[in-house]
């Protein structure tokens, strides 16, 4: 018996020993490499990107672990610290400068902030790849725009790109204008709300909503309406259960359940593939699979419906951008035909859900944000209502035009608002590119290395954006730093002085496959900057082409409601309105400056689970505008 025991152990002693010195050989190989680079590196124990499993349980050991005072120097569970990393990267950049390597017995792994490395990183596409693989999480319904490289996402590109034309912007516009009054209408009817004071606890589900309802509109042709609307406005365009709280017969839940369900618990998705969920006895696993099998069944109908419209000829009429109709074009075609790129049936369910998973929960995420900073920062608010009524005046909402006013909103404090939140809290902190073949060059700041077979590579966006070398800055007003690049500040977005160095040469621009994404933020109105250093929605090829879908959203639901609003922290926490009715000055502002704490602690708190978000909620109160109860406390 004893003698099992032995071989046993013995047998486990070398399994370990086998283990650990294929992870030690595995590790010098890739320190070895590193060296060659000539990049600066570090060693750490656990691979730079882990796996699902870790992304969904980390915060359980690393939450406590932040909290315990001398880990905080350490540097590892800062990388492995998927959710905050973004909070790191200057930390990162300080120690290590703007490209650096991280080398684990898996990986290496390279982050790049520096702007000239980020224009070869996102513009050489067949040197430095998208890593598709880590996009299986967002895969559900099979590959797509999004989640293809090669040819295979050229097809993808040619077909759902021309959608984003400029044609289909005045219909973002106006969409837009529509879903925000109708957002303000939803917060009157609030218990204890009127249409001249209304405090909403979180505006985050209310931002995603409108969200989803301007893409399902401008991007589907079909219209979506919020609770208590009259159903009966739909007319012919009533999906049931897509666009109605009425359901077909084989459903269990409306689209929009679906989605939410589906968009909350996709991480588990990735770790409990479909088949699993199948004969799990879970309930939240049985809601996740109906959800899943509902969302798909839907864009199928959804995909019905519209090959009905083409053939009445009714989408051309409507004018709508409609994502869908050319998608469905090309999935009548076959891989042989001369007429155009072809997809396939499941290829148009995939790409639909990845239209609305990509453009949903990015612009909703901003839109939230802007709503809190401007909370925060009144006077700042104030600047900006001064610069809406000075282009539309009184003109109501529905005579603002899209080729006149949009332009000119975007090129004042508004447009200002928008890229100093996209600068400082982007929805993606940073995006991925890879290394398939041989050791790729990448020259910057006049020295040229070589960046290691199979190194993955994050592009820092939130590096980048808060770095004082590249961007106009002040000394903090809220820190000791000597930078205000952590703070949100609209007005450096004025700045006449473009403290940045000499714009980084493209090295393949213009390539073949890269689309025209540009837009009106490149005229002279606010702050531009070189290629690489904002870089909310990527750059090259890989761009987003939503981009300017979700500027034009922003700034219409900003203008339509600070044109009539002003939006205060609820300070209800430490004061009730009969309180801070009998306030002086001095007062209200101490008792906002509380507000303001709590608000910036929240944001500061953020967690990136693939999207950038803050999980606490703050209440906030838009009043019609010259009945605030703060604003005039600073200005
Ligand atoms: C504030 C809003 C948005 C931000 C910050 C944003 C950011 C980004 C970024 C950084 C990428 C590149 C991702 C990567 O390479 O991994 C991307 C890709 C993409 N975005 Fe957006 N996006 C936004 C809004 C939208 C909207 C409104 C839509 C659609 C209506 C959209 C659709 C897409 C699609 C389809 C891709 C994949 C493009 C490709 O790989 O060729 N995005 N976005």
């Amino acid at each position: 018996m004893l003698s099992y025991v032995a071989i046993g152990l013995v047998g486990l002693v070398g399994l370990v020993v086998f283990w650990l010195s294929t992870k030690l050989a595995a590790l010098s190989r890739n320190i070895a490499a590193a060296k060659q680079s000539g990049l600066p590196y570090r060693i750490s124990i656990i691979d730079g990107v882990p796996g699902y499993l870790w992304i969904a349980t980390h915060n359980l050991f690393l939450g406590p672990l932040h909290k315990f005072t001398p880990s905080r120097r350490w540097l590892w569970p800062k990388l492995a610290h998927v959710h905050r990393s973004w909070y790191y990267p200057q930390e990162m950049r300080e120690a290590l400068g703007e490209v650096y390597l991280i080398v684990s017995p898996g990986q290496i792994f390279m982050s790049s902030s520096n702007p000239e490395a980020n224009v070869q990183l996102t513009t050489r596409r067949r040197d430095f790849v998208k890593p598709v693989e880590l996009y299986a999480i967002v895969d559900i319904f099979g590959p797509s725009l999004l989640t293809t490289e090669g040819d295979d996402w050229k097809r993808h590109r040619k077909i759902v790109a021309p959608a984003f034309s400029e044609k289909s912007n005045s219909l973002v516009w106006k969409e837009s204008l529509r879903q925000g009054l109708a957002m303000v209408d939803v917060w009157s009817k609030i218990e204890g709300n009127t249409s001249g004071s209304m405090k909403v606890q979180d505006t985050a589900p209310y931002t995603a909503t409108m969200a989803l309802h301007v893409i399902s509109a401008a991007g589907f042709g079909v219209r979506q309406l919020w609770a208590g609307e009259n159903e009966e406005k739909l007319g012919s365009n009533a999906i049931p259960g897509f666009n109605t709280s009425k359901l077909v017969e084989s459903h269990a839940m409306t689209f929009k359940e679906s989605l939410k369900t589906l968009l909350h618990s996709i991480i588990w998705l990735a770790i409990f593939p479909v088949s699993l969920l199948q004969i799990s006895p879970f309930e939240l696993h049985k809601k996740l699979l109906r959800s899943y099998v509902e969302c798909s069944d839907y864009f199928s109908e959804l995909s019905e419906f519209k090959v009905r419209q083409l053939e009445r000829g009714e989408m051309t009429e409507q004018g709508t951008m409609d994502v869908m109709g050319p998608l469905v074009k090309a999935s009548e075609r076959s891989p042989e035909d001369s007429k155009g790129p072809y997809l396939t049936k499941q290829e148009v369910i995939s790409n639909s859900w990845i239209i609305l998973f990509a453009g949903h929960e990015t612009s909703a995420n901003i839109a939230h944000l802007c709503f809190l900073f401007l909370a925060i920062e009144l006077e700042k608010q104030a600047r900006m209502q001064e610069d809406i009524d000075s282009i539309v005046g009184s003109r109501s909402s529905e005579e603002w035009s899209y080729d006149t006013d949009l332009g000119r909103l975007w090129n004042t404090m508004l447009g200002a608002t928008i890229n100093e939140t996209l600068r400082l809290m982007p929805p993606l902190i940073d995006f991925p590119k890879i290394v398939r073949g041989a050791p790729q060059p990448l020259t910057f700041d006049g020295k040229t290395v070589s960046v290691p077979t199979s190194t993955m590579i994050h592009v820092s966006t939130v590096g980048v954006q808060r770095n004082p070398r590249y961007w106009p800055s002040s000394p903090s007003k809220l820190s000791n730093k000597t930078h205000d690049l952590d703070d949100w500040v609209p007005e450096r977005w004025f700045s006449s002085t473009k403290k940045t160095t000499e714009k980084p040469s493209s090295t393949d621009s213009g390539s073949e496959d890269s689309e025209n994404t540009t837009s009106f933020d490149t005229s002279d109105g606010l702050l531009v900057l070189p290629k690489g250093v904002f870089i909310p929605f990527a750059e090259g090829a890989r761009a987003c082409p939503g981009r300017r879908f979700s500027q034009i959203e922003i700034t219409a639901v900003l203008a339509v409601i600070f044109k009539t609003y002003s939006l205060e922290l609820d300070v209800s926490e430490w004061a009730s309105d009969a309180q801070v009715e009998k306030m002086s000055k001095e007062e209200r502002r101490a008792v906002y400056q509380k507000g303001i704490n709590k608000a910036r602690n929240l944001i500061a708190a953020s967690q990136s689970e693939i999207f950038l978000k803050m999980r606490g909620k703050y209440p906030v109160r838009f009043v019609k505008r010259g009945e605030e109860k703060f604003m005039g406390c600073f200005s």
